[in-house]
């Protein structure tokens, strides 16, 4: 039943001569990969370029490059609109805003049978139908969702169209020509609300860097066009009456009903909660994909059309994935949520209960041998934001003259309101009679506000999380914020305490011990100090190895003269910590120290990509909105602005020389320089 269009791509000039030397009458089988496939712009077809051989092709490069450069904006463009419409059509798939019960097909009529009031305000996985008729099933999944379209996937098509735009619009068109109509009926009427709406159908408007202006129309093919790019002028003229409005990149995402809360919304309110906390989800795993693919999603896109196919698949797998385990989560308590379709991702929402607004991640209370305790009221999973808090005051932390600090405490605590007062006199003082109490509770509680900070922060919150040397959560200064943040770094069981380090460095049990006894005044008995001597002496030996190497690829000189061994370094310490169980701040901070070796000597292919998992790292222990992760997010975008950028230009190699194809292994022998085992250069 559904209608296709002729594919106006790829057309054959008749010919297959030599693109260099014409005259050739060899058999022609070097065509030029780059642009192969690219779409025609202007209804005059793509002349198809090949060479006799490699020779021909490359003396003909110079003349080529340009035609070619933007042949492959478009094939690109191209190919981002079918990994946009493969990723609507997996949120859809188990997404659906409809309770779909049946699809009648007549024809070009097509009627979905909806359940009427139970869940109808709910997000619903598409029941198995229409399984044998792709065209289909497509078109249904993808009706009524331009709009939606636009919520979910504006941050998606930007990082996709990464490079190649000047500018991309939001445009609200109404179609004319539809080739294929849906409808819906509830299972209880016996009359089909059959006749088609006028409504707005949204697109993409996409002016590429040659000046070329197309759409894409990720959600077309629920009018029976299942192809997503066009030309403009020819989409505008033969598919649309009226062009509504236009509007930039991400105005529907954060229109101000979009954002409203649920009670203000009204009817929609739940499905629309779901809607945008699904979208925001996504989000978060945007820069993780891209770190994942080894670079950015364009040079994804203009791959051999192997690797697509591949890279697509694998993308649109964890598409579906994060869908269905974000979806749990949202709503865990609606049967007909995605959550029954996947018995993992059901395992995983019973292990992390999210807190009802009015509740936290944590309560406090007493630990035997530790006074108060933070302990987690649910399964929090890694990455979580458990806290984030404004300090009541700050205090010097190099001011060593305790008169002076007695006087600045004495001032800040005035200051406080009775309430707050109160809650600072509870805190702990570890210091017995030797300060004054609040110089005594000050010194007990502070925490860093930035690693190398002048001051410190007192919490009323965040001052009761008691210390561990394998900690499970990472206190960091947000400046942003101003605010402290506590985050999880590895998944917390309900009832398990929570633990910060208060150590700047990792050190062996030797010498961590009597620091925290002399500095913190308590003996620590955590996981790691509490275990047989055995166990500890590896622990303590791999420690040790940490800090060596820490220390040797943080110096410069080693960087610059010895890149290669330092590479080694890096790779051999990220083990050394993922053996340690260590998945602190400390994993991004060696792929950020991988990052600098590479962009030192000019390989910003390999810095994009130690870029992206740094960021991916830093978001985990910091949250997307640190200062930390938007400083490598940028580098992750464009390596060369490191200030270390070309120091020499020994491992020199553009950003789109990241290899796309390699399985895990390969990828990762290509990453570290390895080559059978072996580090090369
Ligand atoms: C910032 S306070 C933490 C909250 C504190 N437990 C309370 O009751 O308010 C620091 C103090 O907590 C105690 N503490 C922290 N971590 C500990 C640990 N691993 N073992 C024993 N006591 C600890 C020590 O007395 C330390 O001086």
């Amino acid at each position: 039943m559904m209608a296709t269009t002729t594919p106006t791509d790829e057309l054959r000039d008749g010919g297959s001569r030599c693109n260099r030397c014409n005259r050739c009458l060899k058999a022609t089988t070097n065509n030029c990969g780059g642009c192969s496939g690219a779409p025609a712009y202007d209804k005059s077809p793509v002349r198809r370029v090949f060479y006799c051989d490699r020779n021909c092709q490359k003396a003909d490069w110079d003349r080529h490059k340009t035609e070619c450069r933007d042949l492959q904006s478009r094939k690109a463009l191209r190919r981002a609109g079918i990994v946009l419409k493969a990723a609507m059509c997996q949120i859809r798939k188990n997404a659906y805003p409809l309770p779909v019960a049946a699809v009648r097909n007549d024809a070009e009529q097509i009627t979905l049978k909806v359940s009427a009031g139970k869940g109808a305000d709910r997000l619903h996985p598409f029941p198995a139908l229409l399984q044998d008729d792709a065209g289909l099933l497509e078109a249904v999944l993808l009706y009524e969702s331009s709009a939606e379209a636009m919520v979910y996937l504006c941050n998606l098509v930007r990082a996709l169209l990464d490079g190649l735009y000047t500018s991309i619009l939001e445009v609200d068109v109404l179609p004319t020509s539809c080739k294929l109509r849906i409808s819906t009926t509830t299972t209880t009427t016996t009359t089909d609300t059959d006749t088609p709406k006028d409504v707005s159908h949204y697109v993409y408007r996409v002016a590429l860097k040659n000046k070329e202006i197309w759409v894409l129309d990720i959600t077309g093919a629920q009018h029976g066009y299942p192809d997503t790019l066009f030309p403009w002028s020819e989409y505008t003229q033969e598919r649309c009456g009226k062009i509504n409005r236009q509007r930039s990149l991400g105005f529907y995402r954060n229109q101000p009903k979009y954002l409203l809360n649920e009670a203000q919304r009204g009817a929609e309110g739940t499905a629309m909660a779901d809607e945008r906390a699904l979208a925001q989800a996504l989000d978060t795993e945007i820069p993780k994909w891209g770190a994942e693919y080894g670079g950015k999603f364009t040079s994804l896109l203009k791959s051999s059309e192997v690797d697509f196919q591949a890279a697509k698949d694998r993308f649109l797998d964890q598409v579906e994935a994060h869908v269905q385990f974000s979806l749990a989560r949202i709503s865990p308590n609606d049967s007909s949520t995605a959550k029954k379709q996947s018995q993992a991702v059901q395992a995983k929402q019973e292990k992390t209960r999210t807190p009802t607004q009015k509740s936290r991640w944590y309560c406090t209370k007493a630990v035997p041998g530790k006074g108060q305790a933070m302990v987690a009221t649910a399964n929090i999973p890694r990455g979580t934001r458990i806290l984030s808090e404004t300090p009541i005051f700050r205090v010097p932390r190099d001011e060593h003259n305790h008169y002076t600090l007695e006087r600045i405490i004495a001032r800040e605590v005035e200051r406080l309101s009775t309430g707050r007062s109160e809650r600072f006199f509870a805190l702990h003082n570890a210091h017995g009679n030797n300060h004054s109490p609040a110089l005594g509770i000050a010194r007990t509680n502070a925490l860093p506000l930035g690693p190398d900070a002048a001051e410190g922060g007192i919490f009323l919150e965040a001052s009761r999380i008691n210390h561990s040397c394998r900690q499970n959560a990472q206190n960091t200064w947000n400046a942003n914020l101003g605010k402290i943040t506590i985050h999880a770094v590895r998944d917390i069981k309900e009832g398990e305490e929570i633990t910060i380090s208060y150590l700047s460095t990792f050190e062996n049990y030797a010498v961590r011990h009597p620091r925290l006894r002399d500095t913190f005044h308590f003996t620590c008995a955590c996981e790691l100090c509490a275990l047989p001597v055995m166990l500890r002496r590896q622990s303590d030996r791999r420690l040790d190895r940490i800090t060596r190497l820490d220390g040797q690829i943080g110096d410069g000189v080693h960087i610059v003269s010895t890149p290669l061994s330092c590479l080694r370094d890096a790779h051999e310490l990220l083990r050394l910590l993922e053996e340690e169980g260590i998945t602190d701040a400390r994993v991004a901070r060696v792929y950020y120290d991988a990052l600098q070796i590479a962009i030192a000597h000019g390989d910003q292919a390999r810095a994009r990509v130690f870029a992206q998992r740094a960021y991916a790292a830093r978001v985990v222990v910091e949250g997307e909105d640190s200062p930390n992760a938007a400083r490598v997010r940028k580098y992750a975008e464009r390596p060369a602005a490191h200030r270390l950028f070309g120091t020499t230009m020994k491992w020199r190699q553009a950003v789109t020389k990241i290899p796309l194809g390699l399985n895990g292994d390969e990828f990762e022998n290509w990453l570290w320089k390895k080559a059978k085992g072996r580090l090369s250069s």
